[in-house]
């Protein structure tokens, strides 16, 4: 599927951390690329193997590392757009101690220090920030507790950073989907009875693709959303009105 939203990017530069599998990071990168921006993708795999390396540049970073995230930030001084999409979920096992702090470790401090590394070069470019949030920020998951408080403070960590960093032209925001197919979501749609709830419940009747949260990233990062900032854009289908 190709992207279906059309924003000129012509000579920015995008960073995307979390888009080395054929995800949201992937598809968010694949669109920037379309509209003419320069695109750099990071992951925690060595290689990128389920992307088509060859588009993009690509960059192996451990967001749970602060010394190899400082160091891969400072060697950036000019970012327009930084898309924080990296995260993992243990599903199911995020009750144990040790996955728990993981899981919040990577997916909200890493987006924190991301952010945080690299915010002299979004400073040089009066950058935008879009951190990639859950519908699990505002629905509470038995399976996903870990996940679930990790992503509900990304949300509120998007308002702080939008207020702190509004002085320096710079706008944030976050993007919260719903049930999107992809490798993170594939042990809950191994469920049938999980997989067709989600569907059920849904009032567009399926499961997302990565490429529908691409065109929301794109508005946010453009002059279209230039009065947004400190705000979380739901892309569900629906599911969170039901
Ligand atoms: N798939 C879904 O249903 C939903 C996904 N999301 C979010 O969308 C974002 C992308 O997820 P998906 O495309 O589904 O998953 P994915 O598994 O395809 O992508 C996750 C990315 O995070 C990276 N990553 C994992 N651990 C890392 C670490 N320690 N350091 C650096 N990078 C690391 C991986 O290398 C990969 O590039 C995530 O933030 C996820 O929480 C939000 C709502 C729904
Ligand atoms: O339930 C799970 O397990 C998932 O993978 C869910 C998604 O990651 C998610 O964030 C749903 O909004």
């Amino acid at each position: 599927m190709t992207s279906k939203a059309s924003f000129d990017f012509a000579g920015a530069k995008v960073l995307v951390i979390g888009a080395s599998r054929a995800g949201i990071g992937a598809a968010i990168a694949r669109a920037f690329q379309d509209s003419g921006a320069a695109v750099e993708i990071t992951g925690v795999e060595p290689e990128c193997a389920e992307v088509d390396a060859a588009r993009f540049t690509y960059n192996q970073l451990d967001v749970t590392d602060t010394d190899e995230v400082y160091e891969f930030a400072g060697m950036r001084d000019h970012i327009d757009v930084l898309v924080n999409c990296a995260a993992i979920t243990r599903r199911g096992e995020e009750m144990a101690p040790e996955f728990f702090s993981h899981v919040l470790n990577v997916n909200l401090t890493g987006s924190f220090r991301c952010a945080e590394a690299l915010h002299p070069a979004l400073s040089a470019a009066k950058g935008r920030v879009i951190n990639v949030a859950s519908m699990y920020a505002r629905f509470g998951s038995p399976q996903n507790p870990a996940y679930g408080a990790s992503k509900a403070g990304v949300e509120q960590l998007t308002k702080s950073l939008a207020i702190a960093w509004a002085k320096d032209g710079i706008r944030v925001n976050a993007i919260a989907p719903g049930f999107i197919v992809t490798a993170q979501s594939a042990r809950a749609r191994k469920d049938a009875s999980f997989t067709s709830a989600v569907e059920a419940r849904t009032p567009l009747a399926r499961w997302g693709h990565p490429e529908d949260i691409a065109g929301t990233a794109m508005f946010l990062a453009s002059d279209a959303a230039a009065f947004v900032t400190g705000t979380c854009l739901i892309v569900d289908g629906g599911y969170s009105v039901v």
